[in-house]
């Protein structure tokens, strides 16, 4: 062998291995369970292949890719910014992600304003019984601006001189859930007034001292903002509207210094999914409320199947919360905090599907993933004379007993 062709050969191994630890990388880091051995080999063998074909494609593709794995692999500083001196304002710590969050920023040492909508609910009562001196309680429904402006007075009389580090916009609810057109006008608004308006009234209200302290916003969206998970359309469209909103703050806040994250959790076992009692009255609740006519072509069967998915689907929700906690820690003492974070098992999943899958797929995953329904429509059954939905049909694509396909 001449040394031409030696050289060219050293030279494949190591681009394969450089190309091939690039993709092997993004795929493990993106498909979870997808076995990185695997992954390792498709890759290999993938470069391997276009080193035979085209060598300056290969070339410019190994360069590209030894840079991307150079800049991916490189997470910043390895250190974590200091705790002292940090103050942090929450919203929503009566229950879940938020009351878990006060908890541990405080026993870290930050000085910690957290707000509830009841000071003399469980979860304030257990914050209060918990937590250190520093620890603030504010009672703020952030749908009322007034109470909003009463707790940037008390938060600026009790830090003085000392700036606010970072707000955490955690406060957020799913009012209720249903298809879309199911679903009553104050559903959408409810989760508007609370998601957006109200997350849009605290983050301009306390953006003055943000911007002073060149601090930090971090919100806690949900993947449903960025895709159509099945009955959860009020809540995903307030969530959509709060996506964009912090996005565009994330540009217009760059010259400020101001750093903008956006935290995506999987499904948790929280205060509002597993209170079956509110989900019961919620259920009622839409029950009286629905037009008789959409009663009637719908079916209370067909309502109460949703429910009865929503709160087994809830039950069955990770009941660790400590990803998200440990998610938002990060986004306030990361020294180069990410646009974006995801939080919990399966949520890379979630958006490789989304990202990469043809939509169709990627739609029939959530409906499969999250409420897998079984009753379909009345009106739609007595046209087919069914009951259950035939899933076997569904998958027989020349289908011919007329099953109404689900989409
Ligand atoms: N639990 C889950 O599976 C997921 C939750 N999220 C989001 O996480 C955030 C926290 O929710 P969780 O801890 O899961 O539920 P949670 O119901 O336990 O906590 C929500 C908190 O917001 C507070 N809150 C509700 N309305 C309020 C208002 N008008 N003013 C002030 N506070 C109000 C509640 O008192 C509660 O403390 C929410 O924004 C939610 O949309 C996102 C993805 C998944
Ligand atoms: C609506 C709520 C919070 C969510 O965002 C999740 C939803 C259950 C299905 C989901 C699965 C995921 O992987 C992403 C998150 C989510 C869309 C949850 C049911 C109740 C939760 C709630 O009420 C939050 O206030």
């Amino acid at each position: 062998m001449d040394d031409c062709a030696l050289s060219f050969w050293i030279y494949t191994g190591v681009m394969s291995v450089f190309v091939g630890s690039t993709l092997k990388k993004f795929l493990t880091s993106h498909v979870s369970s997808m076995p990185s051995l695997v992954a390792w080999l498709g890759a290999t063998l993938l470069v391997e292949r276009l080193c035979t074909l085209c060598m300056p494609a290969v070339l410019a593709l190994a360069v590209l890719c030894a840079i991307c794995w150079l800049y991916s692999s490189w997470d910043g500083p390895p250190y974590t910014l200091p705790v002292e001196e940090k103050a942090v304002f929450i919203t929503g710590c009566d229950t879940g992600f938020g009351h878990a969050t006060a908890k541990q920023l405080d026993a870290m040492g930050f000085e910690v304003f957290a707000t509830v909508l009841d000071l003399e609910g469980e979860g304030a009562k257990q914050l209060r019984g918990t937590c250190s001196q520093r620890l603030t309680l504010l009672q703020v429904d952030i749908t009322q601006t007034q109470q909003v402006q009463q707790a940037l007075l008390c938060t600026k009389a009790k830090l003085g001189m000392k700036g606010l580090w970072a707000l955490v916009n955690n406060a957020g609810v799913c009012v209720n859930f249903g298809d879309a057109e199911l679903s009553l006008m104050s559903n959408y608004r409810g989760c508007m007034e609370v998601n957006f308006f109200g997350t849009l009234s605290v983050t301009k209200t306390f953006l003055p001292l943000l911007r002073q302290s060149k601090g930090r916003i971090i919100t806690i969206s949900s993947p449903s903002g960025e895709q159509p998970f099945p009955c959860l359309a009020s809540y995903g469209a307030s969530k959509a509207a709060l996506n964009l909103l912090i996005n565009t703050l994330r540009h217009e806040l760059e010259p400020w210094g101001v750093k903008v994250s956006t935290i995506l959790p999987s499904a948790f076992k929280t205060g509002q999914s597993s209170n079956t009692e509110y989900w019961e009255k919620q259920h009622q609740l839409l029950l009286q409320s629905l037009s008789p006519g959409l009663l009637e072509e719908y079916g209370e069967e067909y309502v109460l199947e949703t429910k009865e998915l929503f709160q087994n689907y809830a039950q069955a929700a990770n009941e660790d919360l400590s990803p998200v906690v440990k998610t938002i820690v990060e986004a306030l003492l990361s020294p180069r905090p990410r646009v974006r974070y995801y939080a919990g098992p399966g949520v890379g999943l979630l958006y490789f599907i989304h990202s990469y899958l043809p939509l169709t797929l990627s739609d029939r995953f959530l409906q499969r993933l999250f409420l897998k329904k079984k009753v379909i429509p009345r009106a739609l059954r007595k046209e087919n004379g069914l009951g259950l939905l035939n899933h076997s049909s569904n998958n027989n694509n020349n289908n011919n007993n007329n099953t109404p396909q689900r989409e």
